[in-house]
């Protein structure tokens, strides 16, 4: 079977990175020609004239508001954005911004430049998507972005709790891994060293860097976010999430489904990976551990998720994506086992 790879092809990190933008446009073919910008309202009151003042003499470009993470909204902002026949789609902001910016560009077969101003997931420079509104709860396959630029200034700048959640969401790669090796020697399934281990390191470089990146200290953000980049690099290589979500990831799809918005994505995936990291046998409270160091709740209580929708999202976590074999098996585990696993690790009282 082909494994086409691709991968972004310029990633500029650095303080006010945005400086970068003219020349890469130009680089990117784009000079004195139409772009679209995708931006929510909170981001783009507080950077927009930043981003304005660097496009403003490069090229002609137009803001659209990124209003829902969802599959109705995406698909009436492509066809927004198909009006303005743009020769390129940027995403600037959180995961919302970024998504809807990598489907737009993806249904229009246009190249997209992602421009995050918060490190709070590993979709930056990766080729998934995750919409509301798709018949499953996990991401799709879109578009790669042509290139990212993480400017450390205005990512330091966000809140810290979206800070904390990118942690976790690497932190989360050392169930997703383990869960992947044992698809593979269970059932077969593909599994590429090299995609793991970036991942993994990934996870560990926060881990070294856990009370600094709790702190919000600028330095460590740009080791997150070299971190968060790897992820999708992983990601990119590997042709799936696989590197990247395992059954830490089934738990908070699951939670999504139960408790919508009650906490952020990095936040859910790290309270199942102390968990799943119990099933593994490994060392689960050195995770928690981590997580207490990166400033990252523990218990299901501080994020206001019922301790019962713990348990139930435990239950029914492994029918959500049946093809991807991860340590809570084919039939999950009962209302018992869950609500054990739950108590012994400290995710519920
Ligand atoms: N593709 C993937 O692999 C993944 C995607 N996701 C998706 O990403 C989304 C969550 O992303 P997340 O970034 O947590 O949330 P959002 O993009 O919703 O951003 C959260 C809030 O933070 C604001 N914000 C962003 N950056 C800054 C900043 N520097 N300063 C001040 N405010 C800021 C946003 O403003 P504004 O409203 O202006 O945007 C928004 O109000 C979800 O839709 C989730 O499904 C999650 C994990 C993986
Ligand atoms: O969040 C992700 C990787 O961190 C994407 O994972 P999913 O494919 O499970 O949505
Ligand atoms: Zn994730």
């Amino acid at each position: 079977m082909l494994h086409p790879i691709e991968l972004p092809l310029k990633i500029v990190i650095g303080d006010n990175a945005l400086r970068a933008i003219p020349s890469l446009l130009e680089e990117l073919g784009v000079k004195g020609e139409s772009i679209v910008v995708i931006s929510g309202p909170n981001v783009w009151s507080k950077f927009g004239d930043r981003l304005r003042s660097v496009l403003e003499d490069v090229v002609e470009f137009e803001k659209l508001d990124a209003l829902q993470a969802s599959t109705v909204y995406a698909e009436q902002l492509s066809e927004e954005v198909r009006e303005y026949s743009p020769r390129l789609v940027v995403g600037f902001g959180g995961g919302k911004s970024i998504d809807l910016a990598k489907y737009v560009a993806y249904k229009l077969h246009l190249p997209m430049v992602s421009i995050p101003t918060s490190p709070s997931h590993d979709g930056i420079a990766s080729p998934f998507t995750s919409l509301k509104g798709l018949n499953k709860p996990f991401s799709i396959r879109t578009t790669t972005p042509v290139a990212i630029v993480a400017d450390i200034d205005i990512m330091s700048s966000a809140p810290i709790r979206l800070i904390r959640a990118g942690a976790g969401d690497l932190v989360a790669k050392l169930t997703a891994i383990r869960d992947w090796r044992l698809a593979h020697r269970l059932k077969g399934e593909y599994y590429g060293e090299y995609a793991a281990k970036l991942a993994l390191l990934s996870a560990k470089h926060v881990i070294e860097y856990a009370a600094e990146i709790g702190r919000g200290a600028k330095e460590a953000i740009r080791v997150l976010v070299e971190g968060l980049v790897s992820s999708s690099v992983a990601m990119c290589i590997a042709g799936s999430t696989r590197p990247a979500s395992g059954s830490e990831h089934l738990f908070s799809h699951a939670l999504d489904l139960l408790a919508p918005g009650k906490a952020l994505h990095g936040e859910q995936v790290a309270l199942g990976t102390i968990m799943m990291m119990y099933l593994h046998g490994g060392n689960w409270k050195r995770v928690r551990n981590t997580l207490l160091k990166l400033g990252l709740p523990v218990r299901a209580r501080d994020l206001g998720i019922e301790d019962e929708l713990v348990i139930k999202a435990l239950t029914i976590a492994h029918k959500l994506r049946p093809s991807r074999y991860t340590i809570l098996g084919e039939t999950g585990l009962t209302w018992e086992a869950a609500e054990r696993l739950a108590r012994i690790t400290g995710v519920i009282d």
